[in-house]
């Protein structure tokens, strides 16, 4: 199966409400989406969003980095070939971590499909079915909560709770919203690198003290900022989850070794897709540091990618794979099933996707 056809095409889809954080506010996922083709006539897809805020990544990089450089790179290449593969990838221009995971997991969509297996089972196959919170972005307290309380009537026993962008109200948010959902509820709270340290350290004292639990608080400080993220984590109960701190496994050793957070978030679009990704896990089981696999604004295939590697790894024992739930359409045919808080895993060869719209297939 040599690689003959790397192609692109945008797909914009609405969000069910808008998308708000402490870093932006976003209306529609608004991605690259990718199609690799073999000689043999398989097909693998891979999609990646233009987060500039976090990766750097803008639609006019994704594309140029796979029009000038990846795929000069790697097309003529055999899918067997994975390792050559990952090489030429991450060794053809440096950063571009979204583009190159749309492209990674094309690669990885094709090589499960020349095994004949679900890429799930090939990244370890530990389970068929894996469990997703649902974001809960930033806004008044009142909007909060009615959302809140939405997530909960529908199947959601997990909530992500932006927070972030003014600090003094986020006390007020995460109490009114633990009032609201009762204590069985799990409670998420990310303030995208909203809180100063010694801000953070009191925010999350003050809802211990409070009896609020929480399941952790990810990302509280800026993300160079390792020596905040581990003042923070060596001063509260609450695990602490490294997000926008986290990118390469450099990013999780350097975590690790001067506990710098308790959790780590792995997302596709930091590591640049799964090759990567499979190196954080394999740092962090060595550790015994849990991983939560996150998404950006990502509809389907790249939630999916994320979903299948999930399944995949154990050490992976959270999921923040909400971007299907967040979109108002599915443009797609095939994959996993997104239920509500349930992902079910596809049982077909590769990443289960067999019709992107977009393609014009
Ligand atoms: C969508 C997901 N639940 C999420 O919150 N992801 C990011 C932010 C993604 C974005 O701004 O596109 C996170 O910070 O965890
Ligand atoms: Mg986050």
């Amino acid at each position: 199966m040599k690689i003959v056809k790397i192609e692109t095409a945008k797909v914009n889809i609405p969000l069910v409400t808008p998308f708000k954080t402490a870093l932006r506010t976003v209306d529609s996922v608004n991605d690259i989406v990718v199609r690799i083709t073999t000689d043999d006539g398989q097909t693998g897809f891979g999609e990646a969003p233009p987060t500039a805020v976090i990766t750097g990544d803008t639609h006019g990089s994704i594309l140029s980095a796979i029009e000038e450089f990846i795929a000069p790179a790697i097309v003529g290449m055999e899918i067997e070939n994975l390792d050559g593969i990952m090489k030429k990838l991450h060794g053809c221009i440096l950063k571009n971590s979204s583009a190159k995971a749309a492209v990674d997991m094309a690669v990885y969509d094709l090589f499960a499909k020349s095994c004949g297996k679900p890429l799930y089972k090939i990244l370890g196959g530990g389970r068929g079915e894996i469990e997703t919170d649902l974001t809960i972005s930033v806004n008044g307290v009142e909007e909060m909560v009615v959302d809140s309380l939405k997530a909960v009537s529908q199947g959601f026993r997990i909530l992500k709770i932006k927070v972030g962008k003014e600090s003094k109200k986020d006390v007020e948010r995460i109490q009114a919203i633990r009032q609201a959902v009762g204590p069985d509820i799990k409670l998420r709270i990310d303030a995208n690198q909203g809180w100063s340290a010694k801000e953070a350290v009191k925010i999350i004292r003050t809802l211990e003290e409070m009896g609020i639990g929480m399941d952790l608080v990810e990302q509280p400080v800026n993300a160079h900022d390792f020596e905040g993220m581990k003042f923070v984590t060596s001063q509260v109960y609450t695990p602490i989850l490294a997000d926008e701190s986290v990118f390469s496994p450099e990013d999780a050793i350097r975590i690790i070794r001067e506990r710098a957070a308790d959790l780590i978030n792995i997302k596709l679009m930091k590591t640049g897709g799964i090759h990567e990704a499979l190196k954080i896990c394999a740092i962090a089981e060595s550790f015994g540091m849990e991983c939560m696999i996150g998404c950006m604004l990502e509809s389907k295939i790249a939630v999916s990618a994320a979903a299948h590697l999930a399944a995949g790894r154990g050490i992976i024992t959270r999921a923040d794979l909400d971007g299907p739930s967040l979109c108002r359409e599915d443009p797609y045919i095939g994959g996993p099933v997104f239920d509500g808080p349930k992902i079910v895993m596809n049982e077909d060869p590769g990443m289960g996707i067999s019709r992107v719209a977009a393609f014009g297939d």
